[in-house]
């Protein structure tokens, strides 16, 4: 039987599970996600870190940070390590995470706003599974996070859960459709499968004519609602932005928000997003301020702005291309190097938008452009990854892209 999370449209009943834990996901104001009693401190982590590796320092706090194990009964307490001949005196210090307690209905929107440094970053690692919290736990649909191993947690993560960090989360050597496609194939679809689906979740969101571009070859807000159409294209339970607008402009910010979320309407996903910024927060219906590691709850919103925006279809970021004579000839009659029309584009399988991606690279840059697996590899095992680390091996770097059309059609783009 499968993981609760992975079929959160049917109703789920965990044997053994705490009553709140038996609902239908789906039923709005049900629980969805919850944390109770949250407590982050990074000292006893790195403390942790020092007594595994044998070295001195201040002595690690007696079952923190072990799956599964949170104080029951014991309040942590930030000055509470035990002392050893060789640790350094225990001094009071700030908690990332101080006793915070959260809980996430089905389809709500959640601003969590703060000063810097008080925690909201932390606290959304924590209720994503990314970090495990020093005690406390998380449960997402009744199943406890804190108390998963790393490649449950991992799993969890692929296929109920979207993310849209500030920037940086997109494969520079990927073209947007395979960018897109990548959490599907994680999830195990095949290359074509994926890249089917990243196509209309492209034309969901008015990006067909990006399909073909490379991070870097777009701006700021196409990346972000590239970033946007990845983290939706698995239809997520809860999805997690951090700073999803921090390297934008107003108006673009504006619009990347109101596209996220009508997206997470459209899937029935729940949104939580760390932001300064008040207008950012206006789209959620409910807001939360994060202070020195506290959560301070704020009444709900009057307006939603989430159901106002999925009141409003949004618009395509660019007209649709006229159809020219030359649009209208099949793919297979464009010169080798020729750039797709837009129309011609629709009329072909999507997984040859990456075929196509390369051809209009011009030869010099062709020759030069060989993904790193290296560059591949720290982005994927940053803590920051939702994907996890089995994504980080060349193996599945290897395996993800063997099919690729970029490297079958032109024998360039492949892994070394
Ligand atoms: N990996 C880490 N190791 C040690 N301390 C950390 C780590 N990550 C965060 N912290 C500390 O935890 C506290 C909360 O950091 P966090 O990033 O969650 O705050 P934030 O509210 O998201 O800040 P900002 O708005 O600036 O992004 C800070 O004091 C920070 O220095």
């Amino acid at each position: 039987m499968p993981p609760a999370w992975q079929s959160p449209t049917q109703s789920t009943v965990i044997p053994g599970a705490s009553p709140m834990a038996n609902y239908d996901a789906t039923q709005p104001g049900r629980i969805v996600l919850e944390s109770n009693d949250l407590v982050m401190d990074y000292s006893a982590d790195i403390a942790r870190a020092r007594s595994e590796h044998g070295a001195t320092g201040v002595a690690a706090v007696p079952g923190a940070l072990q799956a599964g194990a949170p104080q029951a009964g014991a309040p942590y307490n930030s000055t509470s390590y035990n002392s050893s001949p060789n640790a350094m005196p225990a001094v009071p210090h700030a908690l990332a995470l101080n006793h915070v307690s959260f809980a996430l209905a089905a389809g709500e929107s959640v601003a969590v706003m703060g000063p810097s440094g008080s925690g909201k970053t932390t606290l959304l690692h924590a209720l994503a599974g990314i970090i495990r919290p020093t005690s406390g736990t998380v449960r997402f649909q009744g199943n406890d996070l804190t108390a998963m191993k790393d490649a449950e947690r991992t799993k969890l993560r692929r296929g109920a859960f979207g993310f849209v960090f500030q920037s940086g989360q997109l494969l520079p050597e990927l073209p947007a459709v395979e960018n897109i496609a990548l959490p599907l194939m994680l999830g195990g679809l095949s290359y074509e499968q994926a890249t089917d689906r990243a196509m209309l979740w492209l034309e969901r969101l008015g990006l067909r004519h990006l399909a073909a571009q490379r991070p870097g070859e777009m701006s700021g807000g196409q990346m972000q609602r590239i970033a946007i159409a990845r983290a939706l294209c698995i239809e997520p339970a809860v999805v997690f932005a951090d700073e999803p607008t921090g390297a934008l402009d107003q108006t673009t910010g504006r619009e990347v928000m109101g596209i996220l979320m009508q997206a997470a309407h459209d899937c029935g996903a729940a949104v939580i997003v760390v932001t300064h910024d008040v207008n950012v927060a206006g789209f959620c219906s409910r807001m939360v301020t994060m202070s020195d590691g506290r959560l301070s709850q704020a009444e709900p919103r009057r307006a939603n702005r989430s159901q106002q925006a999925a009141a409003q279809p949004v618009q395509p970021t660019q007209p649709a291309q006229q159809p020219t004579s030359a649009a209208n000839q099949p793919a297979s009659a464009l010169p080798h190097n020729a750039a797709p029309t837009v129309a011609q584009q629709r009329s072909m399988p999507a997984h040859q938008a990456g075929t196509f991606a390369n051809n209009q690279l011009p030869a010099e840059r062709s020759t030069v452009y060989r993904p790193s697996v290296a560059g591949f590899m720290a982005m994927q095992q940053s803590a920051f990854s939702p994907l996890g680390a089995a994504a980080s091996t060349p193996a599945f770097a290897a395996s993800a892209l063997s099919s690729s059309p970029i490297a079958a059609a032109t024998g360039r783009g492949t892994w070394r």
